[in-house]
């Protein structure tokens, strides 16, 4: 069949979606308002490359907090406020929590095993079971010192080779979710297993590359030989690669296991509760995927806001100041930060705080899906809806924060404070991110304590002396068009700090060997 003939052919099934998505809509109710779109191709001509929470907020202004559009007879919709999204996502949950079957990412490449791309339904509860017994608190695999002795390692890090903060804050969440997932000791940058799920991230964040095959699906039969037909090659790369990312690190934990050699993580006391008297463990495909998705969904996250918070701070001495002011008033200088101290620090929780606020690290959130039709303020929202909640906007609408684009960490400072980010930062509903408690009241707490207590952050300065404005951009790592979810990695590029580590004299235990953070 000719290009032409195939195209004509998507185009018709795109018509007759459309068709019938208009058919089974309810004729006394509208849709929620939204730009015009075209005859059949509706919106797709106004839908932007990147930063598709930009364009919903933009949209927003003219057309309200509930913005409809469809692409190809798809219909989307976003929610640009947190009340909207309350109400349909976590309150209406029964309809919102599924997500949009992707095409290249799911069926070709075979992530549909993924935690964050599985629709809702028994694999995902199961994986979410598991993910929230080992993370949501710290008392089934006692992750807090772990996470102590990970950031007093990336101290020590900074201390020696500040020019690569990057790649050392990267590994600070990554080796503490792998011990906790597998009992996989990350031991150096050029680790294994780490630079497999790093690569899988990459590759997944790749989908990108073939928006088309999510608007006409009908493409994935065109054969590899035919013009166009590259995805194929691609997916055969990935799916390998959806298999070893599963598959490796879960065998190796078995492995240690039956030599004995096992570290306690959620894949030895789930495997060993499941082994059957044969040998065959119940449940392993469902075991394996929900221990690859933390990796996958935790790292990048994790890491990034941390990378906010030293991107934020050398342009703030003075909230740096009043944080080590802090640290220095309650801890004092014989020692580092712990999880105990938190309570009594309440303007580094503020700064915790803000640094999820201030660039949201996933400003859409990731896609949920309706399974059902449903009425909402008077409009009529049809299932199928890929829906969209626009965390961006959310936090920095300028009636609940004021200055929305400066770090202010005194907004959560005192009675009357504004929304907190939390309650939309880590999604909504039954999709609800797994990892927050492990993220937000443990890890990302213990490591801006500690980087404040130990660093005085300032922008580095090039040979004439003068600061050099860090370059604040963003890379978009996973995008998948038209769904656009997309989620912040790596922060800064080139300069951003000179750590001088001025402070307390901590580096005298801090490059000890031990570095355990106690002064001898
Ligand atoms: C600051 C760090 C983090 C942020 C901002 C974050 C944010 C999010 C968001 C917005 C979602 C989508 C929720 C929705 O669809 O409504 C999500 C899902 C998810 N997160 Fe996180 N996350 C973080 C850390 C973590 C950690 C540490 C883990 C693992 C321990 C994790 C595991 C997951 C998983 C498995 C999902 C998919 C859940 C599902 O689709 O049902 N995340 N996260």
């Amino acid at each position: 069949m000719s290009t032409v003939s195939s195209l004509s052919a998507a185009l018709c099934l795109s018509l007759l979606s459309y068709w019938i998505v208009g058919f089974s809509r309810r004729r006394n109710l509208p849709y929620p308002p939204g730009p015009r779109g075209l005859p059949i191709i509706g919106n797709v001509l106004s839908m932007p490359k990147s930063h598709l929470w930009l364009k919903a907020s933009e949209w927003g202004k003219d057309h309200g907090n509930l913005v409809f559009v469809q692409c190809f007879g798809s219909p989307l919709l976003f929610l640009n406020s947190y009340e909207d999204a309350n109400e349909l996502l976590d309150k209406r949950s029964t309809k919102y929590s599924s997500r949009p079957s992707l095409v290249m990412a799911n069926e070709l490449e075979r992530w549909d095993w993924l935690a964050t791309t599985t629709p809702y339904n028994d694999a995902l509860r199961k994986y979410r079971t598991y993910i929230h017994r080992f993370f949501q608190s710290p008392e089934v695999l006692d992750y807090k010192p772990l996470q102590i002795r990970e950031t007093h390692l990336l101290l020590n890090a900074l201390l020696d080779d500040p020019k690569d903060y990057a790649k050392h804050v990267r590994r600070l969440p990554g080796a503490v979710i792998m011990m906790n997932v597998y009992g996989h000791e990350v031991t150096n940058e050029n680790d294994p297993v780490i630079h497999l799920a790093d690569e899988t991230i990459r590759i997944v964040g790749d989908v990108v590359q073939f928006p088309i095959l999510d608007l006409i699906p009908w493409l994935k039969y065109i054969p590899e030989w035919f013009p166009g037909g590259g995805f194929h090659k691609v997916a055969r790369e990935a799916r390998k690669l959806s298999y070893a990312v599963r598959n490796e690190a879960h065998e190796q934990t078995k492995e240690r296991m039956a030599n004995g050699d096992e570290r306690e993580s959620m894949t030895s006391v789930l495997v060993s509760e499941n082994i059957l008297e044969d040998g065959t463990i119940l449940n392993e495909g469902y075991i394996s995927a929900a221990a690859a998705a933390t990796y996958l969904g935790g790292a990048d996250t994790s890491a990034t806001t941390i990378m906010t918070f030293i991107l934020a701070i050398p342009k703030y001495p003075e909230i740096q100041r009043r944080g080590q002011e802090e640290i220095d008033a309650i801890i004092g200088c014989n020692r580092l930060p712990s999880f105990e101290d938190k309570e009594q620090l309440p303007y580094v929780r503020a700064i915790c705080t803000e640094v999820l606020r201030w660039e949201s690290i996933l400003p859409l959130i990731p896609p949920h899906f309706t399974t059902e039709d449903d009425e909402y303020k008077g409009y009529f929202i049809p299932k199928g809806t890929t829906v969209f909640a626009n965390a961006w906007e959310m936090a920095h609408n300028p009636t609940i924060y004021p200055e929305p684009h400066d770090f202010k960490p005194e907004r959560w400072l005192g009675p009357h404070q504004p929304l907190r980010p939390e309650k939309y930062a880590f999604g909504f509903g039954r999709r609800l991110c797994p990892g927050q408690n492990w993220a937000e009241n443990w890890s990302v707490f213990i490591a801006v304590a500690s980087l404040l207590a130990a660093f005085d952050f300032e922008k580095a300065r090039d040979s004439s002396g003068r600061f050099i404005v860090p370059n604040d951009s963003y890379d978009t790592s996973f995008d998948t068009w038209p769904l656009k979810v997309q989620n912040y990695t790596k922060v800064i590029e080139g300069c951003i700090l000179d750590s001088k580590f001025s402070r307390c004299g901590f580096w005298s235990f801090l490059s000890s060997p031990s570095g355990d953070g106690v002064v001898e």
